[in-house]
């Protein structure tokens, strides 16, 4: 990513993202504005604010250019290559994840599943086998994994992290509900639900769970 770009931006860029490669495949040439804001549910104030943050600018009348903007948005994303995705822990959410084809289309390619139970290990998940956990390092480096997906209970996280950091991977996505460290220029990004949940609950207002309830 060529500059530091604050979260919540990015998580607009993203959702413009999506929006405009599902219209680019649907023929459409040009967006204005207010039906890119709109998809993106912002306004079109933001989206113009986020866009010119990119040396973006559309055209007055005429709005932006798909083809112009998708690549810019992708540089922004860090997605200039395809990511080689290695998701760890083959249980209810790894599996779920791995047979997702939305990965590949926005620049992730999974190219292993791994899980350290001997029940789990050989058994067809989305068009992959899960493979030992054991052979991580081997794997990490023979098929250039570049983001792990750590789907592992929470007490099997913190090791994992070390593994793959140290086995080279500098992007690691936690869904273990656990506080996790890593080494100097390894990111880890967590995904925790409950907060999500907690923070939408704040949102919504007191009272308003017991409502609908
Ligand atoms: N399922 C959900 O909806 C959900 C939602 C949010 C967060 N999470 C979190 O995601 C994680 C996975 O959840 P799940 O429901 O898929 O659990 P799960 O028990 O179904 O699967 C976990 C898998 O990890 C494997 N595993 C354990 N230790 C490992 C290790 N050291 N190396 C490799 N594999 C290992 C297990 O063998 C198992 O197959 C948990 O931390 C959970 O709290 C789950």
């Amino acid at each position: 990513m060529s500059k530091h770009l604050p979260e919540a931006t990015l998580r607009r860029i993203s959702l413009y993202l999506r929006s405009l490669s599902e219209w680019e495949q649907e023929g459409v040439q040009t967006v204005s504005s207010t039906r890119l804001a709109e998809a993106a549910g912002t306004t079109p104030a933001t989206l113009r604010k986020d866009l010119n943050l990119l040396g973006s600018h559309g055209r007055r009348g005429v709005g932006y250019k798909i083809e112009t903007l998708r690549p810019v948005l992708e540089t922004a994303l860090g997605l200039t290559q395809p990511w080689r995705v290695a998701i760890v822990g083959a249980g209810h959410l790894g599996r779920a994840l791995s047979g997702y084809a939305g990965f590949t289309t926005r620049g992730f390619e999974v190219v292993a599943v791994l899980d350290a139970s001997p029940e789990v290990v050989g058994t067809q998940t989305g068009e992959r086998l899960v493979e030992d956990a054991a052979a991580l390092e081997d794997i990490v480096k023979e098929r250039g994994v570049t983001l792990a997906v750590l789907t592992v209970p929470g007490p099997a996280a913190q090791a994992l992290v070390d593994r793959v950091a140290a086995a080279g991977v500098a992007s690691i996505l936690s869904f273990a509900p656990v506080a996790v460290s890593a080494p100097p220029g390894v990111h880890v990004n967590r995904v925790d639900l409950s907060t999500e949940l907690q923070l939408l609950a704040h949102q919504a207002g007191p009272g308003l769970g017991e409502r609908r309830a």
